[in-house]
């Protein structure tokens, strides 16, 4: 038995493949090029929301509601295809829909007879609506532009950024120096402090005994400081200790170095000096401090206690011989100088 399915008539089928058409493809067109007819299908007029068959059946329906635009590219691409330039006829543009939207889609389209002279005697063709397909692709490619603009201001961006971390750097480094600095200095008196001190000793010690040259050191206290607080008041006390930390500071080497060790005690290191040399260095001072008027009508003295490095020292035992000088030139009548 034959099973192979068949139309009785050839009007049968014509509607059968119309339909078929009509279900798979948005509009078809089919254009007779001997009388200029041309046939749209019902998904072509729905395409573009108008009602079926509303318009003339002839090409300049076509023609008219093809975009501004894109009208000289297609006329372009369908006459390069009617007259054998190109092989195939394939393009998308836009169609003008009822509302005065344009709609985007592709058209395909095949010569299927020629007449005698060789040109088109029938071409059947369909659209198909690719719009949301095209705004999607516009879309990528807006974003793509965005990108590259993005792409280039994240590369300024980032060289900003780096200059703003190289500033903030700087300033942090600053702000280290600073604190450092901070870390370092007495702040009432403005000389290096006891921590800077111990540092600077450590260091001087260890390069005395490197290069085997004399190390000096000196501690100096008020004497009788409390009396002039008690006298002049708290805040006078202060501005005398930093009156007499400029007068020190004045009147010693550059390679000198001066630090507060607490209150009212103040310590010296003198590098390359023995302890004769320093003798005569602190005696200086305590005559230079004797003599100056520090307030109004008011002079202070101070005690030095005076000792040189040995090989053999260790901080400690240097420490403990000049607080014990300075103690005994504390218990030997004050002004004075002790060395041990
Ligand atoms: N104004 C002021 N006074 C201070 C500061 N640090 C310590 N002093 C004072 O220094 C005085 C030290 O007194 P004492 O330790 O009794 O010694 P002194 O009165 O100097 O007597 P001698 O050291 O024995 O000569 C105290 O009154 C402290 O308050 C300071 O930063 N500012």
């Amino acid at each position: 038995m034959n099973d192979t399915y068949k139309h009785s008539e050839v009007t049968e089928s014509d509607t059968t493949l119309n339909a078929i058409l009509d279900l798979i493809v948005e509009g078809t067109w089919d254009w007779n090029g001997e009388t200029g007819h041309v046939t749209r299908s019902p998904g072509w007029y729905r395409m573009l929301g108008h009602e079926v068959g509303i318009f003339q059946e002839n090409v300049f329906t076509w023609e008219n509601i093809i975009h501004p635009d894109d009208y000289k590219r297609v006329m372009a691409h369908f006459e390069q295809y009617i007259t054998g330039q190109s092989t195939q006829y394939l393009i998308e543009y836009r169609c003008k829909k009822s509302d005065g939207s344009y709609l985007w889609i592709i058209d395909r389209a095949k010569i299927q007879a020629y007449k005698a002279d060789g040109t088109v005697a029938r071409m059947i063709g369909a659209h198909h609506n690719i719009h949301n397909k095209k705004l999607a692709e516009d879309e990528v490619c807006k974003l793509n532009k965005l990108l590259q603009q993005d792409n280039m201001s994240l590369d300024n961006l980032i060289k900003i950024n780096a200059k703003e971390l190289e500033n903030k750097n700087q300033e942090l480094e600053e702000k280290i120096r600073e604190v450092d600095l901070l870390s370092n200095i007495d702040l009432l008196t403005n000389i290096a402090n006891r921590r800077s001190f111990e540092k600077e000793l450590k260091k001087e010690v260890l390069r005395s005994r490197r290069y085997n040259h004399p190390l000096s050191l000196a501690i100096f206290d008020i004497d009788l400081f409390k009396n002039v607080n008690d006298t002049y008041g708290h805040k006078i006390g202060d501005d005398i200790l930093q009156k007499l930390c400029k007068l020190v500071s004045a009147n010693i080497r550059e390679l000198d170095f001066f630090a507060r060790w607490g209150g009212e005690e103040f310590v010296l290191i003198f590098p390359e000096l023995t302890v004769k040399k320093a003798l005569i260095a602190t005696e200086k001072l305590r005559t230079l401090i004797s003599q100056f008027e520090i307030e109004p009508g008011l002079y202070i003295t101070c005690s030095f206690g005076v000792t040189e490095c040995t090989d053999k020292d260790t901080i400690e035992a240097l420490f403990q011989r000049i607080d014990k000088s300075l103690y005994q030139a504390k218990s030997n009548g004050r002004n004075r100088i002790e060395s041990l």
